[in-house]
């Protein structure tokens, strides 16, 4: 297989071990500046991850048919058809070439957290006839992902100046969601308008992000598009629009894309944290003073990504 770069500026990526004792520190100055960083010494072993790769491989590589019966439009769960997804809608003239499956938290319908409305639901499962260890593969990583994240957000907690668990109680039930990406070998044509993934920022407080070894990534800097290196077996984490609203901007929710070429066909795993759906998010008190007012308005995580969904996905369905 060639793998070839789309452009040739690299850039370093901060690189943060959750094990440093001088994780916070690091973490401000990162956060203040790029908003992405490698995350490493998460305790996650290359075959676990290796393992949810492998069976996402073998998920996407089902029949379409089969794909299609696994998708759950109420809840945006399951599995959403290449170019369903337009996530820069302003600039692209079709829909993101990359197909997904979303894995929440799974909650029966028997639960009385039940609640659509909410995104608290069942997941999607393929037959375990036809990919026998997919659900167990997923629901491990799922719970290994809250962890490490609800710990990345102690210690982000910490990098603010704030106690390691101010946040802990807008993370008791999160939305949490895994999703599975797999981009079509295609071209991206950014001056027609053609994006693996259009430009965005993530929703929530940060997202983990696992991807294969190749390249795609993009980050806007200081106004220029920069790749970011494959690094597989470490996580790429970026900070979310939740974050950007609790620490008044102080902490950036960086605009990212994916451009693919015809040479490969990639695939990706996000980790999307977000805070209890409930949670109103809204300017720290130790972020503003008189001379820096809050610049957003307060505004509840659970709507945020609702409306979000609204806008970039062609086929979500929400109960309202
Ligand atoms: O596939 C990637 O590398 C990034 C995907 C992404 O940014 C997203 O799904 O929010
Ligand atoms: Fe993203």
């Amino acid at each position: 297989m060639t793998i070839s770069a789309v452009s040739t500026r690299w850039v370093t990526i901060p690189t943060i071990r959750m094990d440093d004792p001088e994780a916070p520190t690091k973490l401000k100055d990162v956060c203040e500046n790029i908003g992405f960083f490698y995350l490493e010494g998460h305790g996650l072993e290359p075959d676990e991850i290796d393992d949810v790769f492998e069976q996402s491989r073998q998920l996407f590589a089902l029949s379409q048919a089969e794909k299609e019966a696994l998708s759950d439009k109420i809840m945006s769960r399951g599995y959403t058809n290449m170019q369903e997804e337009t996530l820069d809608p302003a600039v692209q003239t079709e829909g993101d070439t990359k197909e997904g499956y979303y894995i929440g938290k799974e909650i029966p319908i028997t639960d009385p957290k039940y609640d659509p409305k909410k995104l608290r639901g069942p997941n999607q499962w393929p037959d375990s006839d036809i990919l026998p260890n997919f659900r167990a593969v997923m629901e491990g990583y799922h719970n290994r992902a809250t962890k490490i994240a609800f710990r990345l957000v102690q210690l982000l907690a910490m990098s603010l100046g704030l106690e390691e668990t101010y946040f802990d109680k807008d993370f008791e039930e999160p939305v949490a969601t895994l999703r599975l990406l797999h981009y079509d070998k295609r071209q991206s044509e950014p001056e027609k308008g053609v994006y693996a993934c259009g430009a965005h920022s993530d929703y929530g407080i940060a997202t983990l992000l696992l991807t294969d070894e190749c390249p795609g990534l993009q980050i806007l800097h200081n106004e220029e598009w920069i790749d970011v290196p494959p690094r597989p077996h470490s996580f790429v984490v970026n900070l979310g629009d939740m974050l950007q609203v609790w620490t008044n901007g102080k902490y950036k929710s960086t605009l990212h894309r994916v451009l693919t070429t015809s040479d490969y066909e990639r695939y990706s795993i996000p980790f999307f944290f977000d805070p209890v759906f409930e949670t109103v998010v809204e300017c720290l008190p130790t972020c503003t003073d008189e001379r820096n007012p809050p610049k957003y308005f307060p505004t509840t995580a659970g709507q945020h990504l609702v409306s979000k969904y609204e806008e970039t996905h062609a086929d979500f369905a929400p109960e309202n």
